[in-house]
């Protein structure tokens, strides 16, 4: 298996398409900033010049990811919280505030799931999907347009999803969630425009991070048949796009689900689980007729 995700100092050198200050003066939160696709996204928008808030629910992932914003020149405020908890939410935008005088940008990157067949997932499963991906998302969006809203200040939120548009048998409820906060971010895209808030998506396909850990071997092995492409993105494939869209590129875009997937929206195989024989093999069906 192939080596997954990018060293540190990969994350500080690999060339960016941006020049250098183009952030300059801003501030941006980034939740799950710890590890994967949130640390990249953290350390580019870093390199770029702006300031950091930092979380995710473990500290010590965080401190890995402060050092390495520091070794970039960054100015950064970690903050440990589950986004699950609306109050420690609050209490996070308000540390920010306290901070940076507030946030230009929010990156809701925090998220995940596990996979396992519909028809077996437990409530308390099911519901710590969705809470984590919908709810815990909700409450970031909802706490920073406030802000925004009370600073009188414009602001841009990028909203980390998946590719849900097929469907992605072995995760119904992490496509349950996400198709949430894909319809969430167009509504209050529409409702906090006359607040100069803007809100995308971005939706990775396959993207080489630790996270894939959580997927048997024979999955992680099958997944570059899930794209035109016929391999894995990159975290920074993803970070460069949040930059365009949170950034100065994207002042004329909102509402939008941008796909950074290889293709994998309109061709490539969606199983997260070994599939049935269903769908393997010849079958006559039991149910002939209904
Ligand atoms: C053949 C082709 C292959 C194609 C493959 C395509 C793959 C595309 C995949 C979709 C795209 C997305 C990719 C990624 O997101 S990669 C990053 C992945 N990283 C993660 O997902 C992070 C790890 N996951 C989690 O942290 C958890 O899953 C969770 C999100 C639920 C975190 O919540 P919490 O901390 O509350 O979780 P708990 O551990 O306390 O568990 C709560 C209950 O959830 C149930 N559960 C949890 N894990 C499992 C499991 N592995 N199997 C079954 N049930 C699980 C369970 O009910 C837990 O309660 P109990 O502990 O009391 O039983
Ligand atoms: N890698 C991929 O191919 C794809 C990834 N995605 C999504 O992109 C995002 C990043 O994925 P990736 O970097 O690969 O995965 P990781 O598992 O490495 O990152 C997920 C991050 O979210 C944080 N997190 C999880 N739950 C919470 C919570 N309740 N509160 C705060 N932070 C939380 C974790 O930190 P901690 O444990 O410290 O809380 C971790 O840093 C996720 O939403 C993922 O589902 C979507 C499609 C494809």
């Amino acid at each position: 298996m192939e080596r997954f995700g990018y060293s540190d100092d990969e994350l500080l050198t690999l060339p960016l398409s941006y020049r250098a200050d183009l952030l300059a003066g801003r501030a941006a939160l980034v939740s799950g900033a710890g590890t994967g696709i949130g640390k990249a996204i953290a350390v580019t928008l870093g390199r770029l010049g702006a300031r950091l808030v930092i979380c995710g629910r473990k500290p010590e992932k965080l401190e890995a990811t402060e050092a390495l914003l520091k070794r970039a020149g960054a100015e950064v405020l970690p903050h440990a919280l589950s986004i699950r908890d609306p109050e420690a939410v609050a209490g996070l935008l308000d540390a920010a505030k306290a901070r940076f005088g507030g946030i230009d940008m929010l990156v809701n990157n925090a998220g995940g799931q596990f996979p396992q067949a519909a028809i077996d997932f437990s409530p308390k499963g099911f519901n710590a999907v969705v809470d984590t991906n919908l709810s815990g998302t909700w409450y970031m969006m909802q706490a920073a347009a406030r802000q925004w809203r009370d600073r009188s200040a414009p602001g841009a939120i990028v909203n980390i999803v998946a590719v849900v548009g097929r469907g992605m048998p072995g995760v119904a409820h992490t496509c349950a969630a996400r198709a949430g906060v894909i319809a969430l971010s167009k509504t209050v895209a529409t409702e906090w425009a006359p607040l100069g808030i803007r809100v995308n998506c971005v939706a990775p396909g396959i993207i080489a991070t630790e996270g894939m850990n959580v997927y048997p071997d024979e999955a992680r092995r099958a997944m570059p048949d899930t794209n035109l492409m016929r391999r894995f993105g990159t975290a920074l494939d993803v970070a460069e796009l949040v930059v365009h869209l949170a950034g100065p590129a994207g002042n004329f875009i909102t509402g939008e689900v941008v796909h950074v997937d290889g293709g994998n929206q309109i061709w490539g195989d969606q199983w997260t689980i070994p599939r049935p024989d269903w769908y393997t093999t010849p079958q006559e069906s039991p149910f002939p007729g209904r």
